[in-house]
């Protein structure tokens, strides 16, 4: 081969490996989106990139470095030597970037503001100080979609930003009314919401932001703890030509309400096929126990009509969507109020609902999901202590989400790597039990075990995938260390 040939053949191989696997296309329904430029496979990843912005959730008002955000301790942090905000060690200078520092120190704003109030108005400030500080990453965030239209109709939403933020704002710095209500809107849409318990953040990404809505999507992300770089993957093949879909909503929640939330956040009617099957995929993750045959299932007649009535598919049963909603907005309050730690209160939720909500409903689900998460962790309910009958229960709810999971979220999903993490250890506990007790022979025990490492073996196949330092990754090396000692 010649000299030229053998340049032009490194030439193409290097864009092979450089091309992007997706391309931005437009609709008038979707506006910009992203589609495969290639057939995906299960588990590659699609966009690796650092964020525009990072600033702290919404309603995190307790004590967080200025510089990071990981949570603070006590009143004993330290404070930035020149703005006098709260770091977490001298010098925190991760996302507090000089200009921001100089700004707050020459508007001495920690003496005209508290550090809630800073806290409350740093992301919005963090965005629009972009403008100078950094035009190129100003100008993707002005060809974001900020809804203002739809935002300036739900007068209540616009009064209180108008009071929370750009009155604040604007007496602090010189902004148009017109860009601080722009960037809350590009917040607000575009924001990907990530961390942990110790630090909880919203961040904007220079791509990601562009995938549309899908409730059974096909990307799974994670975000780098120390770097906040995010990593989008495929969590099923994608073929070249489909859409790259994320969900904007959460999938244990019903369509009623996960319909509402997402239209609340992001202004669209999602209408995709869980939306438009009142079953939701055959999961009847919504459907009510009829109080009249106590042997149907009430579901919506029209899923995607939010204010239509429900019927029962076995007698002629009819309920007000109104009546729905607020019972579902009474339960939900009363789950959120029992809180994700309390195992006697949840027990008590699914008993009590158990003629009201049906088998696979998603508060019931919730519930599950809190319950298998502490069974075997929490004080009391410590794994090798735990009655054959709590051992039972976590092994039942584990698999009772993992064929929901199997549905709303094909693939190689974060959840479904968590529960089969979950269920490996009821398995194994019980089984070292009998092996103990002589209940079970050698051989049993030995074919037994071999199912728990499969389940061990595909969850670390599934949470590697996350970035290094997030408690699913912690959980990934676990599963891979029970392997090894099994094996
Ligand atoms: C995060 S942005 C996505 C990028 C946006 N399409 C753009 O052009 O900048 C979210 C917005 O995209 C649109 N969108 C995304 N998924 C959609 C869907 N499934 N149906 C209708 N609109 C959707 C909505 O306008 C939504 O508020």
């Amino acid at each position: 081969m010649t000299n030229k040939k053998n340049k032009q053949k490194k030439l193409q191989h290097n864009l092979a490996l450089t091309s992007l696997p997706y391309e931005v296309k437009t609709s008038s329904s979707l506006g910009r989106y992203l589609v495969a430029s290639k057939n995906i496979s299960y588990g590659e990843t699609i966009i690796t990139e650092e964020p525009i912005a990072v600033g702290p959730a919404l309603g995190v008002n307790r004590a967080c470095c200025i510089g990071c955000f990981i949570q603070l301790d006590s009143e004993s942090h330290e404070k930035c030597e020149k703005c006098n905000f709260p770091v977490c060690k001298e010098n925190c200078t991760k996302y507090h970037s000089k200009a921001e520092c100089d700004f707050f120190k020459e508007k001495s704003l920690s003496e005209k503001l508290t550090f809630n109030e800073l806290f409350d108005l740093l992301f919005p400030l963090k965005v629009l100080f972009l403008k100078t500080a950094s035009p190129e990453k100003f100008e993707i965030v002005q060809k974001m979609e900020a809804h203002i239209e739809e935002r300036k109709l739900n007068k209540e939403l616009w009064e209180k930003y108008q009071h929370q933020y750009v009155s604040k704002i604007q007496s602090l710095i010189n902004f148009s009314e017109e860009e601080i209500q722009f960037v809350l809107g590009v917040i607000d849409v575009n924001c990907f919401e990530l961390g942990d318990q110790q630090k909880q953040i919203r961040a904007l990404y220079p791509s990601a932001f562009l995938m549309s809505h899908e409730c059974v999507c096909n990307t799974r992300h994670t975000d780098d703890p120390q770097t906040n770089v995010l990593k989008v993957m495929a969590c099923r093949a994608i073929r070249k030509g489909e859409s790259i879909t994320i969900n904007y909503g959460y999938t244990l929640q019903g369509t009623l309400m996960r319909r509402q939330y997402i239209y609340e956040g992001k202004y669209f009617w999602c209408t995709c096929k869980r939306c438009s099957d009142p079953t939701e995929l055959r999961t009847y993750i919504s459907a009510l126990v009829c109080k009249n045959c106590e042997d149907g299932k009430v579901l919506p007649v029209d899923s995607l009509d939010q204010g239509g009535s429900w019927n029962c598919n076995k007698c002629s049963l009819t309920l007000q969507g109104d009546k729905v909603s607020s019972l579902l907005r009474a339960l939900y309050n009363e789950l959120e109020e029992i809180g994700p730690h309390n195992v006697k209160k949840q027990e008590e939720f699914l008993s009590k609902y158990k003629n009201v909500l049906g088998a696979n409903h998603y508060l019931f689900l919730s519930a599950k999901y809190s319950l298998c998460q502490i069974l075997g962790k929490m004080d009391g309910y410590v794994i090798n202590e735990l009655s054959e009958e709590y051992l039972r229960k976590k092994e039942t709810y584990c698999r009772q989400l993992l064929a929901v999971v199997g549905i709303l979220e094909p693939g190689n999903s974060r959840l479904r790597g968590m529960l089969l993490y979950e269920l490996h250890a009821p398995i194994m506990v019980s089984l070292t039990r009998q092996i103990q007790e002589q209940k079970i022979s050698v051989n049993k025990f030995k074919s037994s075990v071999k199912e728990v490492v499969r389940l061990l073996t595909e969850s670390f196949n599934i949470l590697k995938l996350e970035s290094e330092g997030t408690g699913e990754y912690e959980i990934s090396i676990a599963a891979k260390q029970a392997v090894d000692s099994m094996t």
